[in-house]
């Protein structure tokens, strides 16, 4: 009789290749709210995606981090240094959502996660899954990817209170010192957004357009109104690609001065649009953009609003990827409301996990989860979110949602 294989970490090569043991050990983090609900429900989907793949081959050994409100009280702390290492160590996890209070207490502890591991893009790709219930007329159309910087912008929590001793400081500097006329009671945010961590989220997507063969990458920005923000990520979104990539890309004005606007075979176009009336582009003409690159907040609406269009929230995967690993999350929040009902759609994290699955190389695994989904849902058998856009469709609780995936698995 043959041993049992031993559960190992996955390791990175001197080339930056993922080495994957047959038994990789994944660390991850139930989360809050609805966590309770959807992890398990995950979980399962993932497992026995596995198995149908590859049999006796291959598994998962999960190993649990207490962190978020389930660290807090079984350890006292909502993010240790040691859970952030065994990420580090483990190279790929994955997470449900942790709660932000709205105004004061703890800072976010997903934007902690992602910026102590310097997880520098997040990953989100909106397509749409026949026969999922959508708002536009033909959601065919719709299959982009948001790449969107993860570590800096408004998003990086550098703020101070209306009234404190630090938000006065800064206002006597900038009135003193930097011409402003700010009043008294006036809360500051800073809103940092640098060449370097812009041209590596660019870069990334760009090298991601190429591999898979997309045809632009949007650089999603509001240049118009923060010149020396938003305006320099557009700015250094194309310098990268000059800089970088000359061979295999060529600019939006380049393509009608020279090719009459068509793309010439193997090249990335490179334009950019101004956010807000890129929301209303992405509804009216979704089959003109394919990878859009952004800075933090601009990502995290457009990712909302994305997913509106392919099923809702319940229906959005994410990746937080960076040089030296990965952590796989849905789009969507705690959505307390619901927690502990059994009742929310596990399709965000269950698609994450289908993420996780083709970031390890297990495209069978991943193929068979995301097939078993569609048939799903092909089925009737829905959470309540899309039950109620789709008439005649069966609602099932989140259990019973990631059982009927496992029973159409190959
Ligand atoms: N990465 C993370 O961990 C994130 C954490 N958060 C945190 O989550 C908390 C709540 O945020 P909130 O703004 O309410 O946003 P949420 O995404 O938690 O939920 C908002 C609404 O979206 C719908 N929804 C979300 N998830 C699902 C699902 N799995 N299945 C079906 N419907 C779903 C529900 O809509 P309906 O009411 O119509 O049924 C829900 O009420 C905050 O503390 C926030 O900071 C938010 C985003 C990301
Ligand atoms: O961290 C949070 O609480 C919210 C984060 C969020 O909305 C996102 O990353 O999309
Ligand atoms: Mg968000």
């Amino acid at each position: 009789m043959q041993a049992a294989k031993q559960p190992s970490k996955i390791t990175v090569s001197d080339q930056g290749t993922l080495q994957v043991p047959d038994v990789p050990i994944i660390p991850f983090i139930e989360g809050d709210g609805i966590g309770q609900d959807i992890w398990p429900a995950t979980r399962l989907v993932i497992d026995q995606s596995v198995q149908a793949a590859y049999g006796a081959e291959r598994r998962i050994e999960w190993r649990e981090l207490l962190v978020g409100e389930k660290g807090f009280h079984e350890t006292g702390q909502w993010l240790s240094d040691e859970a952030l290492e065994t990420i580090r160590t483990h190279v790929v996890a994955i997470k449900g959502p942790m709660t932000t209070p709205v105004g004061s207490g703890i800072r976010s502890l997903n934007v902690a996660i992602r910026q102590k591991l310097d997880l520098y893009a997040c990953v989100r790709p909106v397509a749409y899954i026949d026969p999922v219930p959508s708002p536009l007329k033909t959601p065919e159309k719709i299959d982009m990817v948001v790449f969107r910087e993860n570590t800096e912008d408004l998003y990086a929590g550098i703020e101070w209170q209306a009234g404190s001793a630090e938000a006065d400081q800064v206002i006597d500097f900038l009135n003193t010192r930097m011409g402003t006329a700010l009043g008294p009671e006036t809360g500051i945010g800073i809103k940092p957004i640098s060449a370097v961590n812009t041209k590596r989220l660019v870069a990334m997507a760009i090298a991601y357009a190429i591999e898979h063969d997309r045809a632009s990458v949007t650089l999603m920005h509001k240049g118009n109104i923060m010149k020396y923000t938003e305006g320099a990520f557009a700015r250094w979104g194309y310098a990268v690609a000059a800089e970088r990539f000359a061979d295999r890309t060529i600019t939006e004005a380049e393509l009608w001065d020279r090719y009459d606007g068509r793309r010439p075979e193997g090249k990335v176009i490179i334009k950019d649009r101004i956010a807000d009336m890129l929301f209303q582009q992405v509804l009216l003409r979704p089959d003109e953009f394919d990878v859009i690159a952004t800075p933090n907040l601009n990502g995290d609406y457009i990712s909302d609003a994305l997913a509106a269009q392919v099923g809702g929230l319940g229906m959005a995967p994410g990746a937080n990827i960076g040089d030296g690993c990965a952590v796989f999350e849905a789009t969507h929040g705690t959505a307390p409301k619901y927690a502990g009902q059994d009742k929310v759609n596990p399709g965000s994290l269950i698609l994450s996990g289908a993420m996780m699955l083709e970031h390890m190389g297990w495209h069978e695994a991943a193929t068979a989860l995301r097939k078993a989904l569609q048939a799903t849902i092909k089925d009737g058998l829905v959470t309540y979110d899309l039950a109620r856009q789709m008439p005649g469709a069966k609602e099932v609780k989140c259990s019973a949602f990631a059982e009927a995936i496992v029973e159409r698995l190959g």
